[in-house]
């Protein structure tokens, strides 16, 4: 479905959600975008075949993909049979000698795009190789930071030449030489996975900076989970369907409880062939803002976390203490309904607290974004990183939900949102600030929410190219939701995109 440059999401009819009670909408996730890119580069360092399945197809995997083959690392894309959005790469591992480079007069080219992940693992790796090497993506990747990593390689004793030390930047490879590094990931986590990708290769011992806790830094974690268990030698690696844009699905049957239309095909249980389970995002359903009651029956709800940031842990003791202390005849009916009432009163007077630290990865915005609609207020701290993202995410995330009509206070690194009357929320012409998550976030809430239009909602193609068609697509593999063309100037609608009517007929409804 080609996109243009407005569009508006049509929050779901009542009728709607009374259809999909019967027809069961079936998401299936593609791959991973962060351990898409890191296995790329391990399978480049590999010293034989290495297979990728379930690979991510999107402009930050082809990012990398194009930097292999003008690397001249053999990277074959095939089809998936199994999800159209992913591919499966077949990598010819070249042990880490780059089979190409530039020279000082004539650096290879390489374009990382906005992907952070082929900016800074792809700066580390190039160290690795005996050419030179200049690396450069759009606007904003040369705003975004890179710093540190330049600094850490740089005291390994590699050259990079930069004028404010960001892109584009001029690396001189050097080969392996061990050595041990320090790296401070408090501007971003990729600087210490860089390192860790390419240290087998270059013998770099990676230590994070003092003060920086391993338990805040699950993407490090993912880093070093993957490179202890990949196949180095050759072999095949299964990449697990992306956590977070799972969380715009869950997000979906979060704010529609009583329908629960959506089965999300993500995460699935490990596999012997590949990893799993090393996605923080694949949190989200226990952390996700929105549910009328908390739920413990709900599977979508269940989970220690999400039961404990809600009260209802505490109201379970309480009850159970109070019954004991009285002993009536029905201890258990009177458990339930004194846990009816602890439950609520306890998610009324609960402010919930989500750290992009130690909660939630990039889902954080989803949660963000749908938090209005909770029914307790929700504090998100530590969103420091996220002002040096794809856009200045914090300020954008107040800015536009502000514009929604939602109570939204930004202080320091944290977003306090207030939970908004019904009815409050909506008109509003989203601007996307070119990034992947402001689009899938507001169409998410657009669900719920009338008259949301998105600008430039293309932008998706840096992680998920086909989140408006899993959106519009008639269940059971899409949502079904309406999707209108508008006109940019006057914001009129001007053709639909999808055809709702015949959405759930062609689902066979
Ligand atoms: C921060 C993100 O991407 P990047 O890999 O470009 O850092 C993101 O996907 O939200």
């Amino acid at each position: 479905m080609p996109l243009p440059k407005l569009i508006e999401v049509v929050p779901f009819s009542a009728e709607q959600l009374a259809q999909f009670k019967a027809t069961k909408a079936e998401i299936v996730i593609p791959g991973s975008k962060s351990i898409t890119n890191r296995a790329l580069v391990l399978a480049a360092q590999a010293t034989g075949m290495v297979t990728l399945k379930g690979a991510l197809w999107s402009e930050d995997t082809e990012a990398m993909t194009d930097c292999m083959h003008r690397l001249g690392v053999e990277v074959d894309v095939a089809a998936d049979p199994e999800v159209a959005a992913n591919r499966i790469l077949t990598v010819k591992g070249c042990g880490g000698k780059l089979p190409k480079g530039g020279t000082e007069a004539e650096p290879l080219e390489l374009f990382v795009a906005n992907a952070g992940t082929a900016a800074r693992f792809l700066t580390a790796m190039v160290c690795l190789g005996d050419g030179v090497y200049r690396l450069s993506g759009v606007p904003r990747m040369h705003e975004r930071p890179q710093k540190e990593l330049i600094r850490a390689l740089r005291a390994l004793g590699y050259r990079i030449d930069t004028p404010n030390d960001m892109l584009p930047a001029v690396v001189y490879g050097g080969g392996p030489k061990p050595g041990r590094v320090e790296v401070s990931v408090e501007d971003s986590s990729q600087f210490a996975s860089a390192l860790l990708l390419s240290s087998r290769v270059g013998g770099w011992q990676v230590a994070l900076s003092e003060g920086a806790d391993p338990d805040e830094l699950p993407y490090v974690e993912m880093t070093r989970q993957m490179t202890a268990t990949f196949p180095h030698s050759g072999g095949t690696f299964q990449i697990e369907p992306d956590a977070s844009s799972a969380s715009y699905f869950h997000a979906a049957n979060a704010l529609f409880p009583d329908v629960a239309p959506v089965r999300v095909m993500a995460c699935q249980p490990p596999k012997a062939d590949g990893g799993t389970g090393w996605q923080i995002d694949a949190e989200y359903p226990r952390l996700s803002p929105v549910a009328a009651v908390p739920n413990p029956s709900s599977t979508a709800l269940s989970g220690e976390k999400y039961l404990e940031a809600h009260g209802v842990k505490e109201a379970v003791a309480e009850a159970v203490a109070e019954v004991l202390r009285t002993r009536p005849a029905d201890p258990l009916g009177a458990i339930s309904g004194l846990l009816g009432a602890r439950e609520e009163s306890a998610a009324k007077r609960r402010k919930v607290t989500v750290s992009r630290k130690t909660d939630l990865g990039d889902a954080i915005m989803t949660a963000i974004t749908i938090a209005p609609l909770a029914p307790v207020p929700f504090s998100f701290t530590d969103l420091g990183v996220l002002r040096k993202q794809e856009c200045e995410r914090v300020r954008a995330l107040h800015d536009e939900l502000t514009k929604c009509g939602a109570r939204v206070l930004e202080s320091g690194q944290t977003l306090d949102i207030t939970p908004s009357e019904a009815g409050s929320l909506g008109r509003a012409t989203i601007k996307t600030y070119h990034d992947h998550r402001m689009a899938m976030c507001f169409a998410t809430l657009g669900l719920a929410v009338p008259g949301l239009k998105i600008e430039d909602p293309s932008c998706v193609r840096k992680t998920v190219p086909s989140f408006f068609q899993l959106l519009g697509a008639a269940p059971p593999g899409g949502l079904g939701v309406h999707i209108w063309e508008c006109d940019p100037v006057s914001g009129a609608r001007v053709r639909r995109l999808t055809e709702p009517e015949d959405l759930f007929a062609a689902a066979g409804k």
